[in-house]
């Protein structure tokens, strides 16, 4: 389990970045890291893009439905006007921001804000999505997590599309995905 790391003297900032498959808990993960903070009296704000209002429009959901406020933004630069005199911003399914996001979140680490980014590691192809793997290399704490296969049991890292949409974008749940191990994520 990931432990926040105590420093004192200087604020400093980082990047911890959750990455994973659909259901592996990036959502769950993130949300818990987030609680943690505002017990600990620090000053958070959440972002998720706008385009993904699966479960709702402003709230950061997971698959069990826990729950967190958020943000919902179209373009990272916005995290600045509306991340001012913060402690911690948590961003969801950051595979979906554009490009400027690693240099945002990169930003505000210097200026001291410790920043936790969920998001797709790997898109239904087993291609890295987005620019995640830009946000894997510069964090400063990266956290890999696993779903179950639905096939075989054993530990899931890719996101299976059951259905014949071939665009990477495809919102969608259980209905069109399903987290399966290589093996399984290898067959039909
Ligand atoms: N095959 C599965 N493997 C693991 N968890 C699953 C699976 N199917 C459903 N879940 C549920 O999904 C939850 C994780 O949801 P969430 O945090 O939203 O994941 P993510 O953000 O990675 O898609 C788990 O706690 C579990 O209840
Ligand atoms: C694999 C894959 C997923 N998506 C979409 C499907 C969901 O709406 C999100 C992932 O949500 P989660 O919190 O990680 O469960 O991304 C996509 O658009 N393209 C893909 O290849
Ligand atoms: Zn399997």
């Amino acid at each position: 389990m990931f432990i926040e790391p105590i420093i004192s003297g200087e604020k400093r900032g980082w990047i911890e970045v959750i990455c994973g498959s659909m259901f592996s808990g990036k959502t769950e993960e993130l949300i818990r890291r987030l609680k943690r903070a505002r017990i600990a009296n620090l000053k958070v704000e959440i972002f998720k893009p706008a385009l993904d209002t699966r479960y709702d429009e402003t709230q950061v959901v997971s698959h069990d439905a826990n729950a967190i406020q958020s943000t919902p933004i179209d373009n990272s630069q916005t995290i600045f006007l509306l991340a001012q005199d913060v402690d911690v911003v948590g961003i969801d399914e950051a595979q979906f921001f554009d490009n400027e996001i690693t240099t945002v979140c990169e930003t505000l680490a210097l200026r001291g804000i410790r920043v936790i980014v969920a998001g797709l590691d790997m898109d239904y192809t087993g291609r890295p999505f987005g620019q995640m793997p830009d946000l894997l290399a510069i964090a400063d704490f990266i956290t890999k997590l696993h779903a179950i296969c639905v096939k075989c049991g054993n530990l899931a890292n890719f996101s299976f599309r059951k259905t014949a949409q071939d665009s990477q974008v495809l919102l969608g749940e259980k209905e069109t995905y399903e987290p399966r191990c290589r093996i399984c994520a290898h067959e039909k």
